[in-house]
This record gives structure tokens, sequence and C-alpha cells, in this order.
């Protein structure tokens, strides 16, 4: 049973983003134990949004504090689009999450995509996979970036990244970031990090909430069908934190959790 993710589901998203905090300053803890600062990945989606829910409110004691002058934010995935572009996943951190960070709360270092190479998808790939190779070298003999922590949702197909069902991407095994020209949820050119990047993090947590999700997160956790949230799960075990409401899991009956 170890190697299970753990299924946490709250009433309402406020109960969530009040764990969520809890789980990702602990993670924040840990990375700064480690090497004095905070690698985190992010995704799209409705994520930003639930984090600022999360994370913009007053600490409650000194070890509650995010101390985002910490943190280096990195891109799960990202959409080959200018970063002011309305599908670009740096704007939408950017003004649901960055620009609202009071400015006692310290400035993460936030690394966006080298938009001088949105034409050549590969190349925006391989920027990328560099920013990783010189921000993770400190460590040891790694064959992979290990990140303090992947937040990540997940589609109602089942996609998380820009990792889809069936794509050939999720047997990529040699780069950390590939480019993806036919995603099959438009923009259709878009780099992610690859399958075994994100299931070696020391921590993944996926926030999936609302009705919208009940169906597919049945079939995650019940069938796994390839999904690529499903190898994530397999991949990542106990390393691995679903974050959801009651709406989500209605239909789950993988064991769950109501607290840390
Ligand atoms: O580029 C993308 O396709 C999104 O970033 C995607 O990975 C997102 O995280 C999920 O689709 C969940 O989206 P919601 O959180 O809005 O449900």
């Amino acid at each position: 049973m170890a190697r299970q993710p753990n299924l946490f589901a709250f009433p309402s998203v406020d109960a969530l983003a009040t764990t969520l905090r809890a789980y990702i300053i602990s993670c924040q803890t840990a990375g700064l134990h480690r090497h004095d600062s905070f690698k985190v990945a992010v995704s799209g989606g409705s994520l930003p949004k639930t984090l600022a829910h999360a994370l913009l409110v007053p600490p409650s004691s000194a070890e509650d504090t995010v101390k985002f002058d910490k943190w280096e934010i990195f891109f799960a995935d990202e959409r080959a689009v200018p970063l002011d572009h309305e599908d670009s996943n740096y704007g939408l951190l950017k003004t649901e999450l960055l620009d609202k960070i009071p400015e006692e709360m310290g400035k993460p270092l936030v690394h966006p995509i080298d938009v001088a190479h949105l034409d050549d998808t590969q190349e925006l790939a391989d920027q990328y996979e560099q920013l990783l190779v010189k921000s993770f070298a400190q460590r040891d003999s790694v064959k992979l970036p290990i990140f303090d922590l992947l937040l990540l949702g997940c589609g109602p197909d089942g996609h998380t990244c820009s990792l889809f069902p069936g794509h050939e991407l999720l047997r990529e095994t040699a780069a950390w970031v590939a480019p993806i020209e036919d995603s099959p949820k438009p923009p259709p050119k878009r780099i992610t990090l690859t399958l075994p990047v994100v299931t070696h993090g020391v921590k993944i947590a996926f926030v999936a909430t609302g009705s919208g999700k009940k169906e597919i997160l049945k079939k995650i956790f019940e069938e796994g069908a390839g999904l690529p949230c499903a190898l994530v799960n397999e991949g990542a075990g106990e390393r691995c934190s679903w974050f959801t409401d009651t709406a989500a899991v209605e239909e789950v009956s993988f064991p769950r959790r109501g607290s840390l």
C-alpha cells in the first residue's frame, strides 16, 4: 500500500486551499533544508488561482510563512506563444499570482520560456532544458532534475502538463523537456516536462476540483488505462498527492484522506 498516491478530498475549495498551503510549506521547508531554495514547477489551468487563494493569506505562525524570495518557479508546460498572450501559462501565473504577491512576502525567481524561439518548438524545449541543466547543476550526479514540488492540473481527458493520452511523448525517456506540435487541446504548439522528470519530483501534487472531473478521476484511480495522470500516480506512488473537492471524487472508491 506504501506505493499508493494520497487522495485528499475537501468539502470546499477554501478547505482545500488551507491544507494545500500547509503541504506546500512543508515542501518549502524540505527544499530549503536541502539546498536553500524551493524549486517548484507549475502548470496552467485553474491552478494559479487556487495557489493565490492558498498562499496570499497572512501566516498564522512563523512556521506558516511562504518565503517567496526563496522560490524558483519553472513551468511544467508552456504554450509557444508570447508571454503576454492570453494562452501563456506564464501570463496566467503572473496575473493570478505573481502580480498579487505583496512586497513583504518576497519575490520569487521565475523562469519563463525564451520567446526568441517561439517558431522552433524543438529549440524552445532544448533551451528550457538547458535552463534546468544550469539550475540543477549542483545536484551531484543526478541524471534528471529533481523538483522539490510539481504542482499540476488534470484535464478532463486525463492529461497533465502537455502529456496527452495515447501521445508518443508518453514514451519519451531521454529528454527532460520536449516539444509538442499537435496538442489535441489548443494551442497545438507547446513544450512540456517529460514523464520521467515529473515522476522524479520529491513531491508531486495535483489539484482537481469540480464535478467536471468526477468521471476522469474515477477512471484514473480505478482503471488507470495508461492515462497520463495515472502514469504519474504509478511512477510517483506515495510521493504524489491529489487535492480535490468532494464533487470531483464523488464516484471514486479509492481510499480518501481528510488531512495531511
Ligand atoms: O495547458 C493545459 O492544457 C493546461 O495547463 C492543463 O495542463 C491544465 O492544468 C488542465 O487542463 C487542468 O485544467 P483545470 O485546472 O482548469 O481544470
